[in-house]
């Protein structure tokens, strides 16, 4: 009798367990078929959606396909050539305003090394692109594009792997670059912990993961995951990072391995060029007058290019081909366009109102006028007022802020020191506005020697002429200083018509005199004096300005190094 409970209980057991297996190979059976029919169904979706595409936008079309397409920046470009094309290429950062062709360039340069038979880049040599203002990335390592990171069993995907609890290393763009080029742009957009690791990987040419769930001595690994823990994944590349950013703004640690490389403001005839260019590669023809016309729009090569394109598609709407100087008035104006600002100096000779020059941006030089008013007043008693510059700044460094007066307003307090001290010019003696127009708050000290200047054609009434520029660094002792920046200064100071500019000696370089432009390296005031007051004081009636009372100052005091020095 108990053997035939026993035998029962044991049937009724089996029959569960069959049922239930029945029932999971079912259910699995079914969930299979509805994941292919679904998968089925997205990927038909998938297909028909490649299928669909709108033309290619003219923005693409236009893009630069090689190093020659790209339209100026010839000392960008010789730079560029020279850092990645040779025997031992090298990072680079390229520094640049928006829109001039970072981009274009570093998307063709590969090309072009590996074209050189020294060149260490191979023929499959990869371009890995990067925007570091959309990276992220989890601190724990989870998931991290740039760098690679780890898929460890406890996380969802780990596939076959996860049940065998074997540690997966997943490749970044680090590694996906190996022998190739990685591309970051808005470099200076880089998280703090991610440029940190970015730096390590640079020095390793490697780059090394960590996971709880590895062990040297699990033979369940296999062996390539065994040798990239031990020895890390190969990531040996060469970086180009781009930035519009200056380079105060980007880590000196990442500065420091890199060749820095500078990409200008394109002018206006580089931009016509791009403009026609890209109508002619848009299947257009462009008048002369809109070319002109467009180019007084665009900022950049970016702006013309889309400029083109919503002007061609104008022409089009009209079933032509031909884009005219109505069709780029008509973009402009329907798109708030405005002119690019356009500084240009004159051939007047004003008093207190002189051309300095400053820089910025990433390194966009730039005409800025200084223009100075004093009038006599009880001795002693006058007030300087300043209008236009950076009151103070602060400087944050390893935690601390520190605030100090702005480096401009030492600036005009070393130049009153030196009228004072050297050109017996007391400014106490006068009330006196000393003001930087044009809304854009001025700081640095590179505007001493402009600053200097109007002070003493102000409180001295002696015109300065206006085609000419200064940049320079004034000491309390009447030192001309170097500062930065002077190629874009002096470019600019070009790009608005003047004919001289007056650097520090200091920044004296052979290449600067190929400009197209007088640039007078100075050392001190005394040579500045001379070489801009002399014509005036020369031609001035009675060829006498009264400076302090005892002091007269002559055409010969200002000439000559033994009275001012
Ligand atoms: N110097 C140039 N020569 C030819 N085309 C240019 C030039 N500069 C810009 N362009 C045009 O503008 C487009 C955008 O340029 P690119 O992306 O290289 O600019 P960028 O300097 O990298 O700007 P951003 O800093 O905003 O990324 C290019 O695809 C090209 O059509």
């Amino acid at each position: 009798m108990l053997n035939v409970i026993m035998t029962a209980v044991q049937l009724w057991l089996l029959c569960v367990m069959g049922i239930y297996f029945y029932t999971m190979l079912k259910s699995q059976k079914s969930t299979k078929s509805s994941i292919h029919r679904d998968a089925n169904g997205e990927l038909e979706k998938l297909r028909r959606m490649q299928k669909t595409s709108l033309t290619e936008p003219l923005s693409e079309k236009t893009r630069p396909s090689s190093l020659e397409e790209i339209v100026g920046q010839e000392d960008g470009l010789k730079a560029l050539k020279a850092a990645l094309c040779g025997k031992n290429p090298q990072h680079v950062i390229i520094y640049g305003p928006p829109g001039v062709g970072k981009t274009a360039a570093a998307r063709t340069v590969l090309k072009e090394a590996v074209a050189n038979s020294v060149s260490p880049f191979g023929s499959h040599a990869q371009f890995v692109e990067m925007d570091a203002t959309t990276m992220r990335f989890d601190e724990r390592g989870i998931a991290d594009p740039l760098m690679g990171s780890v898929h460890d069993p406890i996380y969802q995907g780990a596939g076959a792997y996860g049940p065998a609890g074997i540690p997966q290393p997943k490749a970044g763009a680090v590694t996906k670059a190996h022998g190739g080029i990685l591309f970051i742009d808005e470099i200076g957009e880089l998280h703090p912990v991610q440029m940190n690791k970015l730096l390590k990987v640079l020095e390793d040419r490697k780059v090394y993961f960590e996971s709880a769930y590895y062990a040297k001595n699990n033979r369940e690994i296999p062996m390539y995951i065994h040798e990239i823990f031990q020895k890390g994944m190969p990531a040996d590349f060469r970086l180009v990072a781009a930035t519009t950013s200056s380079p105060e703004e980007i880590p000196p640690a990442l500065r420091s391995r890199c060749t820095e490389i500078y990409f200008r403001p394109l002018t206006k005839k580089e931009i016509m060029k791009i403009s026609e260019n890209a109508a002619i590669k848009g299947g257009f023809s462009i008048s002369r007058e809109a070319v002109s016309r467009l180019s007084e729009y665009a900022d950049n090569g970016r702006d013309a290019v889309n400029i083109v394109q919503t002007a061609g598609s104008c022409a089009s709407l009209e079933n032509r081909t031909r884009i005219t100087l109505e069709d780029v008035e008509w973009v402009a104006e329907s798109t708030r366009c405005t002119p690019r600002a356009e500084i240009k100096v004159t051939k007047d000779e004003l008093i207190g109102r002189v051309n300095g020059l400053a820089v910025y941006g990433a390194n966009m030089g730039t005409v800025m006028t200084i223009e100075a008013e004093a009038n006599p007043c009880e001795p002693s008693k006058g007030a300087i007022k300043i209008t236009g510059v950076v009151e103070s700044e602060t400087i944050e460094r390893r935690g601390q802020s520190l605030k100090r007066e702005s480096t401009v307003k030492a600036s005009i307090e070393n130049a009153i020191t030196v009228l004072a001290e050297k050109l017996h010019t007391n400014t106490k003696d006068y009330n006196i506005h000393l003001n930087f127009p044009g809304g854009m708050p001025v700081d640095g000290p590179s505007a001493g020697t402009a600053i200097l200047v109007s002070l003493f054609s102000a409180i001295h009434h002696i015109p300065v002429r206006n085609d000419i520029a200064f940049t320079g660094e004034i000491s309390i002792f009447g030192n001309v200083m170097p500062v930065g920046g002077v190629a874009e200064k002096v470019a600019a100071a070009k790009e608005a018509g003047a004919q001289r500019v007056y650097i520090p000696q200091d920044n004296d370089r052979s290449f600067l005199h190929a400009q197209g432009i007088a640039v007078i390296p100075v050392k001190n005031i005394d040579e500045i004096m001379a070489a801009v007051f002399k014509d005036s004081l020369d031609t001035a009636e009675n060829n006498h300005y009264a400076v302090t009372g005892e002091q007269v100052l002559t055409a010969e005091s200002v000439s000559g190094n033994n009275v001012l020095s």
